[in-house]
């Protein structure tokens, strides 16, 4: 392109995914120049530690990322991560009119509010395809290519690195602590796993999914959160027995009627159920199959039916893919002077409370194999008002398993019963309690 004026890039922080985003700009500037329609130049790169970086040009390397920001680019890429300084750069970069793409999912789940709104003050673009599921499109399919339809669920799997420990617990039959060790060893897991093991980076990304699917503006603190640590090996082998598997999922879905509320939504008829936990799925359903550090998403909506997004969640190539992806969206906008998709919260939906989203669980028991007790424990679930949908007992020597999956109960009422249930002097011991999805209830 001729005479036409170069997008000028910075790049803030040059780590596993920023060292592949310099990469690919400078492999295929060639190709990057002919799809945009003008050359995307790499302006500066922000780094903590400049002597660290000798794999990229040192005369574009600075440690004042605000100055960077602050200088004369259209575009900034940010692959810090984190809240801070982040927060502050990018509403800076956006309140000056340069579109920013970012791969920083813990900063849009908290304040993507305020980063639409610094975006809608200049008409800069707000781009994140590598903040939820890596290199897999996903984002841009719930923003633009269903807009025109009415999603009613996304769930999936959207963290390697608990879906890595799972599947190790499922084929091996080894412990949360074993496979977490082995997955630290092989650098799947990181040295702190925290994020990761209890959830967080899940709930981030699931506030975002559902943000989009339902116009409507979600956060952490709205996603119900719980994490693998407390899935045993007994937990998984309870699965295996029944044609399961257990799964991280994060789960956004529409719901209708009744419940309590965020705000005074008394006649609200619709709400949605935002929430990341352990559940086991039927061995068929296809997340059953997505193994390792690979990520999935299964998407519903009226029109369109099913449809599943698979893939490399994570890495510093396969998420750098998306980050320039979304760069070349950034740069062609800037070179026509349109511009991309705005926030889009008008439905504002409210958040159903875990306490009120009823889901079916799994139940497994040893009991004392004589007659009477399936009845004991059958009246118990009565009492609470649980309903049973399916009961299994295998007699053993002198005592038996007893495996009951229930329609769908609130927490409440399934820890009252399992509570009671655990005191009951013919149960032996509850093996497992664990959610079920993906199933008809
Ligand atoms: N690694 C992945 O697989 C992956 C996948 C999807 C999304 N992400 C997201 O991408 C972002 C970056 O992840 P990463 O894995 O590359 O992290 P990383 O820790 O490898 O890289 C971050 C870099 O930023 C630098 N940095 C920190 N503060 C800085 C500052 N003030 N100024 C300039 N540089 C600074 C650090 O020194 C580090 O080199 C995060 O938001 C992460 O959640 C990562
Ligand atoms: N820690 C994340 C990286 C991608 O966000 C994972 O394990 O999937
Ligand atoms: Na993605």
């Amino acid at each position: 392109m001729p005479g036409q004026k170069p997008i000028k890039v910075a790049l803030l922080g040059c780590g596993t995914v920023g060292t592949e985003v310099v990469r690919l700009l400078t492999d295929h500037a060639a190709d990057l120049t002919a799809r945009v329609g003008a050359p995307v130049e790499l302006a500066g790169i922000a780094v903590r530690r400049p002597n660290k970086h000798r794999e990229v040009p040192a005369e574009l390397l600075t440690t004042d990322a605000q100055a960077l920001v602050e200088s004369d680019v259209d575009v900034v890429v940010e692959v810090i991560g984190g809240i801070e300084p982040t927060r502050t750069l990018l509403l800076q970069a956006l309140r000056s009119g340069k579109s920013v793409v970012t791969a920083n999912k813990a900063l849009l789940a908290e304040h993507s509010g305020e980063l639409f709104e610094a975006a809608d003050s200049t008409g800069a673009d707000l781009y994140f395809e590598a903040a939820v599921a890596g290199a897999i499109p996903l984002i841009r399919p719930l923003r633009e290519s269903l807009a025109g339809d009415r999603i009613t669920r996304v769930m999936g799997i959207v963290n390697g690195t608990t879906n890595f420990i799972l599947s190790g617990m499922d084929s091996t039959g080894a412990s949360y602590g074993e496979t977490l060790e082995e997955a630290t060893r092989l650098g799947y897991a990181e040295a702190d796993p925290t994020a990761d093991v209890d959830g967080f980076d899940a709930a981030s990304k699931a506030a975002i999914l559902a943000s989009l699917a339902f116009h409507t503006r979600v956060t952490a603190a709205d996603v119900h959160r719980e994490g693998i640590a407390q899935v045993s090996a007994a937990d998984i082998a309870a699965a295996k027995g029944l044609g399961r598997t257990v799964k991280l999922l994060a789960i956004c879905e529409r719901v209708s009627g009744g419940g309590a509320d965020r705000n005074d939504t008394a006649n609200a008829s619709e709400f949605i159920s935002v929430r990341v936990h352990p559940a086991m799925i039927p061995r068929t359903h296809p997340l059953a199959g997505v193994n390792g550090a690979f990520n999935a998403v299964f998407v519903e909506a009226d029109a369109a039916g099913e449809m599943m997004f698979y893939g490399k969640g994570a890495g510093g190539a396969p998420t750098a893919s998306a980050v320039l992806g979304d760069l070349v969206a950034v740069a062609r906008n800037r070179v026509v002077s349109g511009r991309g998709p705005r926030e889009s919260a008008y439905a504002a939906l409210p958040v159903r409370p875990m306490g009120q989203t009823p889901t079916r669980y799994h139940i497994s028991l040893d009991v004392a194999d004589r007659p009477g007790v399936l009845s004991q424990v059958a009246a118990v679930f009565a009492e609470h008002d649980v309903s049973i949908a399916a009961v299994r007992q295998e007699g053993r020597v002198d005592d038996a398993s007893l495996v009951i999956v229930t329609h769908a109960a609130t927490d409440a009422a399934l820890r009252s019963t399992v509570d009671k249930i655990g005191g009951l002097p013919v149960v032996r011991d509850v093996v497992s309690v664990m959610r079920v999805e993906g199933e008809e209830s």
